[in-house]
């Protein structure tokens, strides 16, 4: 149960009076998900039907926050199924809860799909384009903090937890990503705000519909075909070996290509951003393993998944985009 700040009704009581959303009525702790402390709220009434979630940032300071709510409430203003966030009667979008910063969102209906097929990664793969083309005009800048930057950085704090065949590889792959950033290819690659954590717990379905998609507290500007890797590494693979299944990937990228055409640039750099998209989560993963954050309870996620996945990347090539 990662819940690391608990909440109650009475807690509330007061504290709701600032939404125009009359009193909460119900609230129950979620347990999925890892960074932040998320509850299902539901009010007397409201323009969701009274159904919301809470959600209380664990790491994220109130100034990083503007960047990922503005941007859902950009997003969901154009029609891209995102929970739309509730201002309260101040126009504020992020207050403090327990002295931590809190929102309260839409509730989106579905659930994940954890055993996605074709025909929902090319729900996932329109809806990603969907989404780049409509976040094009957001006023605000945030770089992916999980980016380049964050790995070149953090490598160093994790190494001393690996054996020697992880560390190479670690120090290897962060040396040629630096390496594929400076050069002339990835500078033209197309970029603007990206999810940059959009694996199947982050999606709901309804069916065959997608219904939503949510958990953008990894959001920044990057390149748009870095999401795309990103995507494709968690939704088209056998879990268990980290190998790309031809079909789903076929569907998720010519349902993108549809909405937005890949470019030569980003046909040239497929390969590299798919090794950049496991290389960011399998870092991660080490570093919430070694360097564990206080909570109630922490599952924290399994870095070899990622680990075989990105050696899985560098030995076999992907199919390529359209
Ligand atoms: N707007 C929403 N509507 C419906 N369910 C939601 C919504 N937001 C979050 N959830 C539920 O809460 C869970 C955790 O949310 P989220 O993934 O944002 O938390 P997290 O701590 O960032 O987790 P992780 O980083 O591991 O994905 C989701 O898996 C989903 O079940
Ligand atoms: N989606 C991430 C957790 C949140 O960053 C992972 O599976 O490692």
């Amino acid at each position: 149960m990662a819940v690391f700040t608990a909440v109650s009704l009475d807690d509330l009581h007061q504290w709701i009076k600032q939404y125009p959303l009359g009193q909460a009525v119900g609230l129950e702790g979620i347990s999925s998900g890892i960074d932040n402390s998320n509850f299902f709220l539901n009010t007397a009434h409201g323009p969701y039907s009274g159904q919301y979630v809470l959600t209380i940032f664990e790491n994220l300071r109130f100034d990083q926050l503007p960047f990922y709510v503005k941007l859902m409430a950009h997003l969901a203003e154009r029609g891209i199924p995102v929970p739309a966030p509730v201002p309260n009667t101040d126009g504020e979008l992020v207050v403090a809860l327990h002295g931590k910063p809190a929102i309260i969102v839409s509730r989106l209906q579905g659930s994940s799909q954890l055993d996605p097929q074709p025909v929902h990664c090319a729900e996932v793969g329109r809806m990603l384009a969907r989404m780049h083309l409509a976040a094009q005009d957001f006023a605000l800048h945030q770089p992916n903090l999980r980016g380049l930057d964050w790995w070149v950085e953090t490598a160093p704090a994790v190494l001393p937890y690996l054996e020697e065949a992880e560390a190479a590889l670690l120090r290897s792959e962060v040396a040629y990503q630096s390496e594929f950033a400076a050069g002339a290819t990835y500078a033209q690659l197309a970029r603007g705000p990206v999810h940059a954590d959009l694996f199947r717990n982050n999606v709901m379905f309804e069916g065959e519909r997608l219904s939503g998609c949510f958990d953008f507290y990894f959001a920044g500007v990057d390149t748009w075909l870095y999401d795309v890797a990103v995507t494709v590494n968690d939704w088209c693979v056998d879990l268990a070996t980290g190998v790309l299944d031809p079909a789903p990937v076929r569907a998720l990228l010519d349902a993108y290509h549809e909405v937005r055409p890949f470019t030569d640039d980003e046909r040239a750099a497929w390969q590299p951003m798919l090794r950049a998209g496991a290389l960011r989560f399998w870092l991660s993963r080490l570093y919430d393993l070694h360097l564990p954050r206080a909570a109630e309870l922490l599952t924290p996620h399994d870095p070899t998944h990622f680990e075989r996945i990105l050696r899985e990347r560098i030995a076999c090539p992907a199919p390529n985009l359209p």
